[in-house]
């Protein structure tokens, strides 16, 4: 069981669920937008922005060529993603909460085990599907599926196997820490009372993000938080530039499915080169 001091993520995120129960409880859908928007640009985004530091740092980039060329190749691997969502939305999107469980599932892989990890990102991405369909599937749609029904009902079928994995994961892992069962019960509580985009705010931006940020900071030894914010504000005011980049393309849109896309897709085309460059510097890093 843990010991030592909680990180600072244990108590974020009962305040982040608390603080979405109030902002969705206003009314009409644009408070919910703009709290999208401004929570992932502050919160969400900056833990990937931390990758050119970690790149830096285990793949030993020291010379200027040497981080272009990474630089090149995270932006290549996500444009590579952007065009295959263009081509087949419905694949795409699928694959996307699929990578994102086994994304999520490595906030706890290193004590539930890699598959441990899978049920636990299944839990969190089948909650909100499973609980308002009819709230996700037009979401899904904003986002180019033609068949959002299918990926909705897909939904139980994840929540209930992600539950079952995680479930027994819990029961055989001996160093589980307090959060890992606490946390999927207070999901479900999040995912019960509010809106799925509520819901994704409180769990991605206070719960996920601080985590991944500390362990990656810690692990680049970067201990106050001006050095954090040192490290991760090029590659965030540089995420920010390509993102309003991307909205000459989506004029025209209902501007609701121009964020929805900007920030999904977005996320979906980032996330590809973040995980693999965490499948290389996770073993790298002292626990
Ligand atoms: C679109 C959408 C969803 C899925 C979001 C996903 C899959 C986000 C992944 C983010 C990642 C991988 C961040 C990395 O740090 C929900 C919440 C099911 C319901 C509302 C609409
Ligand atoms: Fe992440």
């Amino acid at each position: 069981m843990e010991t030592s001091a909680r990180p600072p993520a244990f108590w974020l995120f009962p305040i982040g669920l608390l603080l979405s129960l109030g902002f969705s409880a206003l009314p009409g859908q644009w408070p919910l937008y703009i709290v999208l928007v401004l929570s992932t640009a502050i919160l969400g985004l900056p833990h990937g922005s931390l990758d050119t530091a970690v790149a830096r740092r285990h793949l030993r980039l020291h010379s200027m060529p040497r981080l272009i060329a990474f630089l090149g190749g995270y932006m290549a691997l996500s444009t590579v993603v952007i065009a295959i969502w263009w081509q087949a939305p419905n694949a795409a999107l699928g694959a996307f909460l699929l990578y994102s469980a086994v994304h999520f599932g490595d906030d706890v892989a290193h004590r539930l085990g890699r598959l441990g990890g899978v049920g636990y990102g299944l839990w969190i991405l089948g909650l909100p599907v499973t609980l308002h369909p009819q709230k996700v599937q037009p979401l899904f749609e904003m986002l180019g599926a033609t068949r959002a029904d299918l990926l909705v009902a897909a939904g139980p079928w994840a929540l209930g196997l992600g539950g079952a994995i995680l479930l027994a994961a819990l029961a055989l892992s001996p160093n589980r820490a307090t959060s890992d069962w606490r946390d999927p019960l207070l999901l479900v509580v999040g995912a019960a009372l509010l809106h799925p985009l509520a819901y994704f705010i409180a769990y991605w931006c206070f719960l996920h993000s601080p985590r991944h940020l500390e362990l990656a900071a810690r692990d680049l030894g970067l201990d106050s938080w001006r050095e954090r914010l040192r490290a991760v504000a090029p590659t965030t005011l540089a995420t920010y530039a390509l993102a309003l980049a991307a909205l000459p393309f989506l004029i025209g849109m209902p501007s609701d499915a121009i964020l929805m896309r900007i920030i999904f897709i977005g996320l979906a085309a980032l996330t590809v080169p973040h995980m693999i460059l965490e499948f290389i510097a996770s073993p790298r890093r002292a626990e």
